[in-house]
């Protein structure tokens, strides 16, 4: 029996976090010595740390925020690509990649092999990608990158992109061991009333 796989980074004080950002950090803010009975913590995080969802809000302040995201997106048949080390990745890189019945489209690079050191570069996605994709019907895009625009972009214009297709946004994940094919697909974000994204737990289970 195929069992579901784990695909999300672990979150411990020496995740990589983008330069400037917010460490992670866990401790046990209240213990069960001083409370008399429970170890209580607390967590300190970027939104934007590890395996992730995007909402709008993140790059526009009149986007969407987490709580507002439609919950089907996260949840359901995907497919998984592989694109081996890609300098960037736009429409030529799709081509001949079969995307008939495909709502959620998870595309594993390898670029990112050390995740205890922040990327300096990673491949871009082409804004132009996000029509293309958006027209097949794509509703999820995620990418085990941490972000889908260059580090230093400030236009962020592949995120307005994408969302303008109606393409939600799934960074971070870990797609090392994860071969090829369909799988079921779950991660959702927390219902975060106010956030610009969310930390989520992302399982395959092969189909
Ligand atoms: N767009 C990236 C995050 C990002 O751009 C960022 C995250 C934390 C601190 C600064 C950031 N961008 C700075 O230009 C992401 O979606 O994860
Ligand atoms: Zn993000
Ligand atoms: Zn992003």
């Amino acid at each position: 029996m195929d069992s579901w796989i784990d695909i999300s980074l672990p979150l411990n004080q020496q995740t990589a976090v983008w330069p400037g950002d917010t460490p992670f950090t866990y401790e046990v803010n209240w213990s069960k010595e001083e409370s008399g009975s429970v170890n209580v913590g607390r967590i300190t995080m970027s939104i934007h740390t590890g395996t992730h969802i995007d909402a709008p809000f993140h790059f526009d302040n009149d986007g969407k925020k987490v709580s507002e995201l439609d919950v089907n997106v996260y949840i359901g048949k995907a497919r998984i690509i592989h694109l081996p080390v890609p300098s960037s990745i736009g429409i030529e890189a799709l081509t001949g990649v079969d995307l008939e019945g495909v709502s959620r489209l998870l595309i594993r690079t390898d670029v990112w092999p050390d995740r205890s050191v922040f990327p300096t570069a990673i491949p871009e996605i082409e804004p132009e990608l996000a029509s293309y994709l958006g027209d097949k019907g794509i509703r999820l895009l995620g990418l085990d990158l941490p972000s889908v625009d260059p580090i230093d972009s400030k236009e962020l214009l592949s995120h307005h992109e994408l969302t303008k297709h109606g393409i939600h946004i799934l960074e971070g994940l870990v797609l090392d061991q994860i071969e090829p094919g369909d799988y079921e697909l779950a991660a959702l974000p927390l219902s975060l009333a106010e956030a610009d994204g969310s930390p989520v737990r992302a399982v395959v289970k092969r189909l």
